[in-house]
């Protein structure tokens, strides 16, 4: 049985012997066929080609990094870093991009339109700011408007464009990303064909240099933009003190405190003694009244950047407010305006609970019962409110994280409604009142606005801080018509007479010198009957 099951063995594993024999000869077979078929040959022919162009593909990506990393400088910025604009206004500037791109972005404004930020003091247009590349255009020979002619050429989102640095070609591409539903984000991609990084490096410090010069001679505004970053709002005009108008030493007084803090030594002197390095004024008072002008000319006396916190945009949380603020570099203004606008839940709650708790006895004096009024109004005026809180505030202040080095202004209408934790000592170190022009106020405003068209400086002209205790008396000597300085000294006397004290802002008696820009005589003959009309008015 062994034995014939062994033979039945052998028997049985000849024939899978055959078998396979059989298949190998069948697979033989097949894959002759498959070889002599012509789709197969075309398959094989495809197979090698798309292998052949892959190779070739990584060889020629292996060589192009290569050449990349020896002969190509890659520099990105993008729109939220300072020197975007300013590579940018370079870039276009120099009309390199002008001369190789076809393709334009117009604007009637010098920024690009998402980039527009309306500019108080040059009518809105923001023209100040990066006045870029630009043309005047006449219409059938019309006149046109310097600011209706205007137009900008940038370039275009998503284009390239070559250009020349120093004989180093450089390719430029800027590129716009929408993030969320209505921000962008600009990028410009800079590369430049060269061995050595030096011309890249050359070109972003010349780019910043030229950046820097046009903002010398201004007052750098700072505000947060739509991606929550510090951005340059504004490049003002530097305004200086002796266009300013206040009462008795109180300018002198702020710039001087202001100078000694910031000198370089008082940091040590700080420091020794455990007081944080910072200091806080709050200017209070009347609309109109110069606390914002102030602030402006402090920043342009000593060279300073404002970085201006707009705590009532509805985008501002707790978080950005703290992290916005930690970062305002030292030597420079952080400036909230309407301080009181952020309380005014507060105040408006603090109202009802007087009222509802019949408690309005509480609310003493007029003028507090009429500032809690106008708070309302302002209140219900101001429709977006941030979530920032009083205590964040308060941290964000003087905080272990607020940033050292700086000095804080606040301004409002409202100081009566402030909060005395805010204002304490250590918050503020110094209080402002600015009221209603005082006689001497619209002296030196009067004396100022007119001083250039006087010509014979035959003695020095009157005004300055405490100019009313020295007001000149009525002079009838002088020449009607002619305007030498005895004349405008006479002049500014008879203004000054009919114009009553502490009822009107200076701002309101500005307004009315604008009327009479160059005609001294025209201002005191009609400022009775203007005045007339400001109280009809009331
Ligand atoms: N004391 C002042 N000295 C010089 N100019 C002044 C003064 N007060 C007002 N002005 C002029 O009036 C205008 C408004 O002034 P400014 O904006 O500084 O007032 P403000 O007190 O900040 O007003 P508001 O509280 O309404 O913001 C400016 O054009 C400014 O030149």
């Amino acid at each position: 049985m062994l034995h014939g099951g062994s033979t039945q063995k052998v028997g049985l594993s000849a024939s899978p012997s055959w078998t396979s024999i059989l298949s190998v000869a069948g697979v033989v077979e097949a894959l002759r066929e498959l070889f002599s078929s012509s789709q197969f040959r075309d398959g094989i022919k495809f197979f090698a080609i798309g292998a052949a162009l892959s190779t070739t593909k990584s060889i020629l990506n292996y060589v192009w990094s290569n050449v990349r990393r020896l002969f190509l400088h890659k520099a990105v910025i993008r729109d939220t870093d300072p020197a975007y604009q300013a590579v940018l206004r370079y870039v276009v500037d120099a009309g390199a991009w002008s001369k190789s791109a076809r393709d334009v972005e117009v604007s009637s404004y010098p920024r690009m339109p998402y980039d527009y930020v309306r500019d108080e003091d040059d009518g809105g247009t923001g023209g100040e700011l990066v006045d870029l590349d630009s043309v005047e255009l006449g219409i059938n020979g019309d006149t046109h408007r310097k600011s209706e002619t205007r137009v900008h050429f940038f370039p275009l989102a998503t284009d390239s464009f070559r250009f020349s640095y120093e004989g180093t070609p450089v390719w430029c591409t800027r590129k716009r990303e929408q993030i969320g539903d209505s921000n962008f984000q600009d990028t410009l991609e800079l590369n430049f064909l060269t061995f050595s990084r030096q011309p890249l490096r050359r070109f972003f410090v010349e780019a910043r240099v030229t950046f820097s010069q046009y903002n010398s001679g201004k007052v750098v505004v700072m505000n947060i933009d739509k991606y929550m970053n510090w951005s340059q709002a504004a490049a003002r005009p530097k305004r200086y003190f002796n266009s300013i108008h206040l009462p008795g030493d109180t300018k002198e007084k702020l710039l001087a405190d202001a100078k000694t803090f910031l000198l370089p030594s008082n940091r040590k002197w700080y420091a020794d003694r455990g007081i944080p390095y910072r200091r806080g004024y709050l200017l209070y008072g009347r609309p109109g009244s110069g606390k914002t002008s102030t602030v402006h000319a402090l920043a342009s006396e000593l060279d300073l950047k404002i970085y201006t916190v707009a705590l009532t945009s509805k985008k501002m949380s707790n978080a950005v407010f703290q992290e916005m603020l930690a970062s305002v570099p030292p030597k420079s203004i952080v400036l909230i305006e309407d301080i009181d606008a952020v309380f005014q839940s507060r105040v408006m709650k603090e109202t009802s609970d007087d009222v509802a708790d019949g408690m309005a006895d509480r609310i003493e004096m007029p003028s507090r019962a009429s500032a809690l009024r106008q708070a309302q109004e302002d209140a219900a005026a101001a429709a977006n409110t941030s979530d920032v809180t009083f205590q964040t505030l308060l941290n964000v202040i003087d905080g272990v994280g607020a940033p050292e080095g700086r000095i804080l202004i606040m301004t409002t209408n409202h100081r009566e409604l402030l909060d005395e934790a805010l204002i304490r000592p250590g918050r503020i170190d110094l209080q402002i009142a600015y009221m209603y022009a005082t006689k001497g106020q619209v002296l030196d405003l009067f004396t100022r606005w007119y001083e250039q068209l006087a010509t014979s400086p035959t003695a020095p002209l009157g005004g300055g801080a405490g100019a009313e205790k020295s007001l000149p008396a009525s002079s009838s000597s002088s020449d009607e018509g002619a305007l030498d300085h005895a004349k405008l000294r006479e002049l500014a006397a008879r203004f000054v007479a009919q114009v009553p004290e502490g009822e009107l802002s200076l701002a309101a008696i500005q307004g009315f010198l604008l009327l009479h820009k160059e005609d001294p005589h025209g201002a005191v003959d009609n400022v009775a009957a203007w005045l007339r009309e400001q109280a009809d008015a009331k």
